[in-house]
């Protein structure tokens, strides 16, 4: 079994800069390597970024030059990850294992068309507060990593016991899933009623975390998931939601969510992976989701106005 020595990641973005930090303190900065476009290698190279007020110490270098990897991670929006993949192409050599941070229940799909099944193991990204605004992260929490392969194919099955050495040694938490699609729905369905209310109410995790309309809100958009998810034959209950909301409870009060720290830069969200989602496989099975339906309507509108400025 292949030891994996070195990482390589694609995003340097709240994710990207929590996990880069954390494997550069422990493996050196030699292993660790970060591969973008040109234009974010100058940005990066003039302005450089920062974890919770340390400049870090990184290498980025452009897509096409970097040589294959033992982990390749992807911690970009949903919006840039066709152009990452392709950018990570010279990433992937036969053993390279490939994780995916995104929330959503599509990444993983979408890398398999490009790289091969093969290659990943899925992963939760979860419990992490972290918030970058311009160049410098902020987080108090670093979350952990749920990880799991959907089928019982010997090469993933050695691939994801690689990953569990690797983070044992790195001292990363993880769990391992039994069931990870239902994590994933879980995780998701979280980021569906969190992310998007706090979005649409411009606020901060105490939105949803004080008893009131933006907790009521957030639910009821993450019961209309249960109910799309039990049509797709994953098995979610209110139990599911109600241990989610406790981890919600759990992040800094004044931190935000990935997509509210999009709406204040003015970014396109990844609204399409949350409700453009759910509304999708909604209406696949006849099932009215009115709560999705205003959110997706709300978001579009907000970020419409952003190519007027
Ligand atoms: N933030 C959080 O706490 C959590 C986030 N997630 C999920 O993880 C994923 C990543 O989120 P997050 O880290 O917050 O996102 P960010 O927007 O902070 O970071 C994404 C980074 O990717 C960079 N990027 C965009 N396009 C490319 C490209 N073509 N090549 C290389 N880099 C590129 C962006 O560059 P630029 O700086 O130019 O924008 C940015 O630095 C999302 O799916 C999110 O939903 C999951 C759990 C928690
Ligand atoms: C809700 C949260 C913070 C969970 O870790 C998340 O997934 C996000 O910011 O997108």
């Amino acid at each position: 079994m292949k030891r994996i020595e070195n990482v390589t990641i694609v995003g340097m973005g709240a994710l990207g800069i929590l996990y880069g930090d954390f494997f550069v303190k422990k493996m050196g900065k030699d292993h660790v390597t970060f591969v973008a476009d040109a234009e974010r290698v100058a940005r990066f190279e003039k302005e450089g970024v920062y974890c919770n007020g340390e400049k870090c110490s990184f290498d980025m270098i452009e897509g096409g030059r970097q040589e294959p990897t033992d982990l390749l991670i992807f911690a970009v929006k949903g919006t840039a990850l066709r152009e990452s993949a392709r950018l990570a192409e010279k990433s992937v050599a036969e053993d390279t294992v490939i994780l995916s941070l995104l929330n959503g229940i599509s990444s993983e799909e979408i890398l398999a068309e490009f790289f091969g099944e093969q290659h990943l193991i899925y992963t939760v990204a979860q419990g992490m507060d972290a918030t970058k605004i311009g160049n410098r992260l902020k987080f108090s929490n670093m979350g952990e990593l749920r990880i799991g392969v959907p089928d019982a194919d010997p090469q993933k099955k050695e691939n994801l016991q690689r990953v569990m050495e690797f983070f044992d040694r790195m001292s990363l938490p993880y769990t391992e899933e039994e069931d990870i699609k239902k994590r994933m729905w879980s995780k998701w369905m979280l980021n569906v009623g969190c992310n998007q209310v706090i979005m649409v109410e411009e606020g901060s995790y105490r939105t949803i975390q004080e008893e009131g309309t933006g907790r009521e809100r957030a639910k009821a958009a993450m019961r209309e998931v249960i109910a799309v998810a039990r049509a797709e034959g994953v098995h979610l209950g209110e139990e599911d939601l109600e241990g989610y909301m406790a981890l919600a409870d759990t992040l800094d009060p004044d931190g935000m969510p990935s997509m509210r720290q999009d709406g204040l830069a003015k970014r396109y969200s990844e609204v399409d992976l949350f409700s453009g989602t759910v509304l999708e496989k909604a209406a696949k099975h006849g099932i009215d989701v009115p709560v999705n339906r205003e959110l997706n309507r709300r978001i579009k509108e907000i970020e419409s106005a952003y190519e007027r400025r």
